[in-house]
């Protein structure tokens, strides 16, 4: 697919520990991901989040991931750990998204029934996201299950910055991007050896995966 930019931009989501965060900076990605999530077993509180956030390096962004949770505790955490942006996993509309005068990442359900997946199908409803993630679960279920969807529902040529996310590894982020094209990619399974525990080695490689895929193709 073409593409209309010259890198890929990185996301790692899940982080639990400020060495990971420390580690994650020197390989160079733009986004590191906390997740306030209920359900999640990567969730960690606005506390500790704080901490981690201190532990990022200069022009790399905090994220804070979010699924259906209550306007009073997103406030909480915007107040506690000042995220850079903010992103929504759940049902909540544009107007939910906005109110905290925050940017935000939409995630966009890409897994179970196939409708009309045109942009503005997937988009049209969030005039206010700064960018969406195209994620591989089911409309209504939690994303971070380390399972990809089928590349080839992504339309081509999108307007707006979009991140493929769900199932990503080392193992598969250079075909996904040399498919997709995608604006950036975002990961946490993927580069775990258990929940919220990241992988020095897979994140490693996943970063010379990344950086492979945007070198240009060879005659
Ligand atoms: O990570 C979680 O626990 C989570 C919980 C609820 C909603 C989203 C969640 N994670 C996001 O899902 C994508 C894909 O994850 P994976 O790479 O397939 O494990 C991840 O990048 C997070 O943004």
């Amino acid at each position: 697919m073409e593409r209309s930019h010259l890198r890929t931009r990185i996301k790692f989501c899940g982080l639990t520990r400020p060495g990971d965060v420390r580690l994650a900076c020197e390989l160079g990605v733009d986004a590191i991901g906390f997740v306030f999530a209920r359900r999640s077993r990567r969730r960690v509180e606005p506390e500790q989040a704080r901490l981690l956030r201190q532990a990022l390096a200069p022009m790399v962004s905090a994220v804070a991931l979010f699924m259906d949770t209550p306007a009073d505790e997103v406030r909480r955490v915007v107040r506690i750990v000042g995220p850079h942006l903010l992103q929504f996993h759940g049902s909540e509309d544009d107007d939910f998204c906005r109110q905290f005068g925050v940017p935000y990442l939409k995630a966009i359900a890409m897994g179970g029934a196939l409708g009309d997946r045109g942009e503005e199908a997937l988009f049209g409803a969030f005039p206010g996201a700064s960018g969406f993630l195209l994620d591989s679960h089911a409309s209504g279920e939690a994303g971070g299950s380390g399972h990809a969807f089928d590349w080839a529902t992504v339309p081509a040529g999108l307007s707006r910055p979009a991140l493929l996310a769900g199932g990503l590894s080392p193992d598969n982020v250079h075909d996904a991007i040399r498919q997709v094209a995608p604006w950036g990619v975002d990961v946490s399974s993927g580069i775990e050896s258990a929940h919220g525990l990241k992988d020095g080695e897979r994140m490693r490689r996943f970063v010379e995966e990344v950086r492979r895929a945007d070198l240009p193709p060879r005659d």
